[in-house]
């Protein structure tokens, strides 16, 4: 039986951009199995909330664990763990679509990367574009090349930001039940979404995300050019 131990944990995020708050005391533990969705609104701080989580962005306060290791997005342990889609990826624009994945696969030691590749393919629809450079791609092609980055490679943790985004109606339905796949074989995960059925389906838990009180009146002063 899978443990239960926390896969992530985040204590007392907060984060600003000069004099703007954007994250202020967000704390969160995701255990194997479990799939927490972030809603809010545009602005709300969901990005920049995974981002913490990924270590991609520095919190000015608070502390991000991965199985109990300070997170660091250059860890070999953590990133042989954790797999995250947050932005477009920057593709190479000299390989194609299956030498993406067959890289990424390969980079991270899975044993028999020819197969594993072969059925992400299939599964993402581009084995017609297999060969492909990225810039040739449609723009939902390239999302779904960017989520089978993340499927080609081992993983105990899935971090997504609006992982539907131009995604078909077919694409997201195939999304959520490759979600909750993943969920049911003890996977955790964080996704941010503004699909409420992908979050219906996948989410075992919603976090609502708010600005901190007091962040728009900020904003509203650099707006207006005044000092708060
Ligand atoms: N690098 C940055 N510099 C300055 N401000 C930033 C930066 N990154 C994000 N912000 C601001 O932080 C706020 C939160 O942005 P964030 O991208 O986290 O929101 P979100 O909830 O993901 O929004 P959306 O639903 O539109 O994707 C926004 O007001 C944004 O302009």
């Amino acid at each position: 039986m899978a443990s239960r131990a926390p896969v992530l944990t985040a204590t007392d995020l907060t984060k600003s951009y000069g004099p703007s708050r954007i994250v202020e005391g967000f704390s969160l533990t995701v255990s194997p199995g479990e799939a927490v969705a972030l809603t809010g609104r545009n602005g709300a701080g969901k990005s920049t909330i995974l981002r913490m989580l990924v270590g991609a962005v520095r919190p000015d306060e608070g502390r991000v664990e991965f199985e109990g290791l300070r997170m660091s997005e250059t860890n070999p342990e953590i990133r042989k763990g954790m797999a995250s889609v947050i932005d477009d990826l920057d593709f190479f624009p000299d390989l194609s679509v299956v030498e993406h994945l067959d890289l990424l696969a390969r980079a991270h030691g899975v044993p028999d990367p020819e197969a594993i590749v072969d059925e992400v393919l299939a599964e993402v629809q581009l084995v017609p574009q297999s060969g492909q450079l990225p810039g040739t791609l449609s723009s939902g092609q390239r999302r779904r090349l960017a989520l089978g980055t993340a499927f080609v490679r081992p993983r105990r943790l899935l971090v997504l930001d609006e992982p539907e985004q131009r995604l078909d109606v077919e694409g997201v339905a195939w999304l959520a039940a490759r979600l909750k796949a993943e969920r049911a074989r003890g996977l955790a995960i964080v996704l941010a979404s503004h699909e409420p059925y992908l979050v219906k389906e996948v989410a075992t838990r919603i976090v609502a995300v708010h600005p901190p009180a007091g962040a728009e009146a900020v904003a509203d002063a650099v707006a207006d050019g005044g000092a708060a």
